[in-house]
C-alpha cells in the first residue's frame, strides 16, 4: 500500500525543546519542515514538571515548565510546520537517498533530511512493584507531580532520590502538612545545591528503606497508609498518608533507533554518537537535545537550542552545500521583515 505523504526537507522526530527550535531554526532557514510527536501536546519532557520553576535558560527569568513550553510552542509554529501528534515513528531507513519513516499509525513519512530529538526516546514511568498497586493510580499514587495546588496542607510521601524527586521535595516540602522521602539508598543521587535548599525544611528523611505495602481505606479506593523496611535494621514504620508520589525515573524506549537498517552508531546503548555540529554517522541524519553525545555536550534546554541550530543548519548545507553555514541573525533576516513591521506598530501605538 502506498501511502507516502509529501516530501519534506527536514523532518524532526520528537516535540520537545530540540525538537521545536529546530522547527523554528528550520523555517528561518526557508526549508520545508515536519514534526513528529509521539504524545499528544507538543513540549517533551518539561510536561513532567509544569510547575517547577525553571531559572536557567538563557535570558529566560524564572518561568514554569508550562510557560516555557507556551512560549516553546509559539516560536516553533512561527513558520507554521507541518505538526503531527499522537504519531510513534516506528521505523527509519533510507530509500534512493531519501529518508522513510514510518509511523505506529501506519502512515509513511518521506523526508530529505531527518533531525533526531526523541529525547531519552518514548518516557514510561518506572512502576512500584507491589501487587494491586496499579489501582491506586487513579486516586492518590502517582507517577508526575502534575500540579502542586493538590498537595497543599497534605501529608506526602516522596519515593526515590535521584534529581527529580528532590526537586519535587524542595518544592512541596513548603506546602505541604508532612513531607516524608523515601530512598532506598544511604544517600540522595542530586544536585548539592537542592540537597542544601531540602535542608531549610522540617522533613522527614527515611534513608536504606523502601515500601513494603500500603494499606487500603476500608473502600479500598485509597491508600490510607504505606508501611516503610528499613533494609539494614528490618525495622517497619507505619505513616498516614494522603498521597504517594513515586520518582525512580523512567525507561526509555529507542527501539527504532536501535534496529534501524541504517545502524546508527550510538554510545552506551543509549545515545547518538554525534559531534558538535550535531550530525550522526549517518549523510543527512542529525540528532539534536538529550539524545545527542558528543565531546563537551551540555544536557539542558540551553544546550538541546545550540544542537538544534546546529543541526538545521547542517541539514541546509547537506541540501544546497552553496548556502551559507549559519542563518543570518534574526534582525537580519529578510523572513522577519513583515513579523516585525507587525511587532512596531503594537510597540509603538
Ligand atoms: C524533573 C526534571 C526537571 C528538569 N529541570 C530542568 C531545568 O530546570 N533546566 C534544564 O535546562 N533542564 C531540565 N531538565 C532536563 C530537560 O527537560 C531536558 O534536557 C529537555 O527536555 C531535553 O529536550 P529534548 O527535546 O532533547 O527531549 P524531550 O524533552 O525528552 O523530548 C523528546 C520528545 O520526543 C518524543 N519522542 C520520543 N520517541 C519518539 C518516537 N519514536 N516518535 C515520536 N516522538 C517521539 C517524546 O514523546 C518527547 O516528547 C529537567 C528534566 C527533568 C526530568
Amino acid at each position: 500500500m502506498q501511502n507516502y505523504e509529501e516530501l519534506f526537507d527536514v523532518t524532526i522526530i520528537g516535540g520537545g525543546p530540540a525538537g521545536l527550535y529546530s522547527a523554528f531554526y528550520s523555517g528561518m532557514r526557508e526549508m520545508k519542515t515536519k514534526i513528529i510527536e509521539y504524545q499528544p501536546k507538543l513540549g517533551g519532557k518539561v510536561h513532567v514538571y509544569p510547575e517547577k520553576m525553571i531559572w536557567d535558560v538563557g535570558a529566560l527569568t524564572p518561568l514554569t515548565g508550562e510557560q516555557l513550553i507556551q512560549q516553546m510552542v509559539q516560536q516553533a509554529l512561527t513558520f507554521e510546520p507541518e505538526v503531527v501528534v499522537n504519531e510513534k515513528i516506528t521505523s527509519i531507513e533510507k530509500k534512493n537517498g531519501l529518508f522513510l519513516l514510518t509511523g505506529a499509525s501506519g502512515k509513511q513519512h518521506l523526508s530529505k533530511t531527518v533531525i533526531l530529538a526523541v529525547g531519552g526516546g518514548i518516557l514510561k514511568p518506572i512502576k512500584l512493584e507491589i501487587d494491586g498497586a496499579e489501582r491506586f493510580e487513579i486516586t492518590n499514587l502517582h507517577y508526575v507531580v502534575q500540579s502542586l495546588e493538590k498537595f497543599k496542607g497534605k501529608d506526602v510521601v516522596i519515593c526515590g532520590g535521584g534529581n527529580a524527586a528532590i526537586d519535587w521535595a524542595v518544592e512541596l516540602a513548603p506546602i505541604t502538612k508532612s513531607l516524608h522521602i523515601v530512598h532506598r539508598r544511604g544517600q540522595f543521587d542530586c544536585h548539592e545545591a537542592q540537597l542544601s535548599k531540602l535542608d531549610q525544611f522540617p522533613l522527614h528523611k527515611h534513608l536504606n528503606t523502601t515500601i513494603k505495602k500500603f494499606v487500603s481505606t476500608i473502600d479500598n479506593t485509597k491508600i490510607q497508609s504505606v508501611i516503610l523496611t528499613n533494609n539494614e535494621t528490618a525495622e517497619e514504620t507505619s505513616i498516614a498518608i494522603d498521597d504517594v508520589i513515586i520518582s525512580y525515573g523512567f525507561e526509555r524506549e529507542l527501539t527504532f533507533i536501535k534496529e534501524s537498517p541504517l545502524n546508527i552508531e550510538l554510545v552506551n546503548d543509549h545515545f547518538v554518537k554525534g559531534t558538535s555540529k550535531s550530525e550522526s554517522n549517518i549523510e543527512g541524519l542529525f540528532a539534536a537535545g538529550d539524545i545527542l553525545n558528543f565531546d563537551g555536550k551540555v544536557h539542558l534546554i540551553l544546550g538541546a537550542f545550540a544542537d538544534a541550530a546546529n543541526a538545521v543548519n547542517q541539514a541546509k548545507l547537506y541540501l544546497e552545500p552553496d548556502s551559507p553555514a549559519k542563518a543570518r541573525v534574526s534582525s537580519h533576516n529578510s523572513r522577519f521583515d513583515e513579523k516585525n513591521k507587525e511587532l512596531r506598530q503594537h510597540l509603538f501605538v
